[in-house]
């Protein structure tokens, strides 16, 4: 890519300096700590910091072109100017990887909850019908088989082109934020199908309001190629609202839901094993959910109308989802020695703490212990109802530590108080540690009760704990072995 080409992407002509227009670009970033020699560094207003401030640094790590909000000059470096640094990023850095997402079969899902699992599903499905596929997530990112650590959910606008560049996978399905498409991360990609699962009071520490929070996520309906559809679960009150909106604009899509004008219409909810009966177009077919839960019967039968609009049969579709493996921290469920069982999960908001416990009671959990947290720093205001659905539905639960991100431990442990007094039970404690807490839970469990462990699903702890292990899995996997020792030792 040329200066000059990077001027006609930003809508610039030539002002009064006498740039080398066809000066080649070696690589874009807004991050001044990544330029190389010959990069493009454009300036982004953060919320913590403003990247204008990095503009010098740029340049000293050999940045050759500057783009920035406001009026700059700097001798022997193209400074160009853009109304908006966060768009102006997305736009070079798709152009500068040529554009990727024309040429694949791009598929972004997005919604409060079920966006991983729903992704992993149609990843799944795409490959038993013969397509290779790329998926960029909250868990990881994988692009021609290979599994590349993420940071955020949706990769950064350099990140997300670089990768589509590099992929030779024919389908693409990515996880796509409310924060990615306000922060324009996704410029330049336009969608052949876009999932809606659900909307929950949750990010409002970003959006100020749900309108906001709903507003943001509508936009990549918006953002679809000639030709593309929608597939929304309408059963959700935000997704209908949604698909209004999408008829009125004459948008196609395929709505999801109960209702009897739905074009996967859910006839009946199963829950041994979790499946559904579905009236597709005149079509029936019993579809089986690979993971527990009637929220998750939601994903799998939206991963199957993408599948059908991906041109599948509905039978290999159904047949499929019977071999789609578990997804890491997504109910995952272990059996131990004492007779308990242990779930643990990525809930995180009121609704998927209700659904998690609903469907541990619908698979016969006697007793339910459960152990939550908040994170430090994020939305404070679905914590009062977390709190109030895990004290509806479960028999104990136990407060612990999640994340601290910037909060401080005493803040924490102050917040958990203050909250457990205005809005917990007397069946609720707090046991800060939180391996000491899942300890406590799985210690007091006995055959058929149940201890389900939210928040941290796949994620490794950012803290230490009592026990020397370093996420959820490892503190059951140590207890499993616990038990194991105390047999033996007890044989002997
Ligand atoms: C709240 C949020 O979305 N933050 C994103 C935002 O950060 P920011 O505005 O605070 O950035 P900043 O630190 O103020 O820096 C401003 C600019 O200066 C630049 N800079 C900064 C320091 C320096 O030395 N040199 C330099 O050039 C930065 O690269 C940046 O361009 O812009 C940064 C660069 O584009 C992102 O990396 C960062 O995502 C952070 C990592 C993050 O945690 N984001 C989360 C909230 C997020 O996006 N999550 C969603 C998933 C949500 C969900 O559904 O669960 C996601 O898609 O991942
Ligand atoms: N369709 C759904 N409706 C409500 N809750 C759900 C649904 N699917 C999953 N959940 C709950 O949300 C948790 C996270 O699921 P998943 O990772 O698929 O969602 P996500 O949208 O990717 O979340 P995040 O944006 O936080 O990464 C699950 O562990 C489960 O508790």
């Amino acid at each position: 890519m040329k200066v000059k080409q990077l001027m006609s992407i930003l809508n610039l002509k030539q002002k009064e300096e006498n740039y080398d227009l066809n000066q080649k670009i070696t690589g874009v970033t807004d991050d001044s700590r990544k330029v190389e020699e010959g990069f493009v560094f454009v300036a982004v207003r953060g919320y913590r910091v403003d990247g204008h401030q990095y503009i010098k640094e740029a340049i000293d790590r050999g940045a050759k072109v500057i783009v920035s909000e406001d009026y700059i000059h700097y001798p022997d470096v193209v400074c160009l100017q853009a109304e908006d640094g966060r768009r102006a990023l997305g736009k070079i850095a798709s152009a500068f990887y040529g554009h990727p997402a024309e040429d694949k079969i791009i598929i972004g899902v997005t919604g409060t909850n079920g966006k991983t699992t729903t992704s992993h599903m149609i990843k799944h499905l795409c490959e038993e019908n013969g397509y290779s596929c790329s998926m960029f997530g909250t868990i990881d990112y994988v692009v021609n088989g290979e599994v590349i650590p993420g940071i955020q959910t949706t990769p950064s606008a350099p990140m997300l082109q670089k990768l589509l560049r590099e992929s030779r996978d024919d389908v693409v399905v990515m996880e796509v934020s409310s924060h990615g498409l306000e922060q324009h991360r996704l410029e330049g990609v336009t969608f052949d199908y876009c999932v809606f699962t659900n909307l929950y009071k949750d990010h409002l520490d970003y959006h100020d309001t749900m309108e906001d929070y709903f507003a943001a996520k509508s936009k990549l309906f918006f953002m679809m190629k000639p030709g593309g559809k929608a597939v929304i679960n309408t059963d959700d009150s935000w997704g209908q609202k949604l698909a209004d909106r999408l008829s009125h604009e004459q948008i196609p899509h395929w709505t999801v839901g109960h209702s009897l004008e739905s074009d996967v219409e859910i006839r009946e909810i199963f829950t041994e094993p979790f499946a559904a009966s579905i009236d597709d177009h005149g079509e029936k077919v019993n579809v089986v959910s690979p993971i527990e839960g009637a929220h998750n019967v939601y994903n799998t039968l939206q991963a199957y109308a993408v599948g059908r609009l991906l041109g599948f049969s509905s039978g290999s579709l159904a047949e499929s989802l019977v071999s789609c493996p578990g997804i890491r921290g997504r109910f995952e469920t272990y059996e131990l020695e004492n007779g308990a069982k242990v779930v643990i999960d990525y809930a995180h908001t009121a609704d998927s703490v209700e659904h998690i416990l609903d469907t541990a009671r619908q698979q016969g959990a006697r007793k339910i212990t459960h152990v939550f947290g908040f994170r430090g720093n994020r939305d404070e205001t679905k914590r009062a109802d977390m709190i109030g659905a895990s004290s509806l539905r479960s028999n104990s639960y136990i407060l612990t530590l999640d994340d601290l991100n910037t909060s401080s431990y005493e803040h924490m442990i102050e917040t958990l108080e203050n909250l457990q007094r205005e809005f917990g039970n007397s069946d609720g404690q707090i046991i800060p540690d939180r391996t000491l807490a899942i300890e406590k839970a799985i210690m007091d469990s006995d055959k058929d009760e149940w201890v389900i462990v939210t928040g941290k699903g796949h994620e490794s702890y950012q803290q230490s704990f009592y026990y020397p292990v370093d996420s959820d899995k490892h503190m059951v996997e140590y207890m499993k072995e616990k038990f194991k020792q105390e047999k033996t030792d007890l044989m002997a």
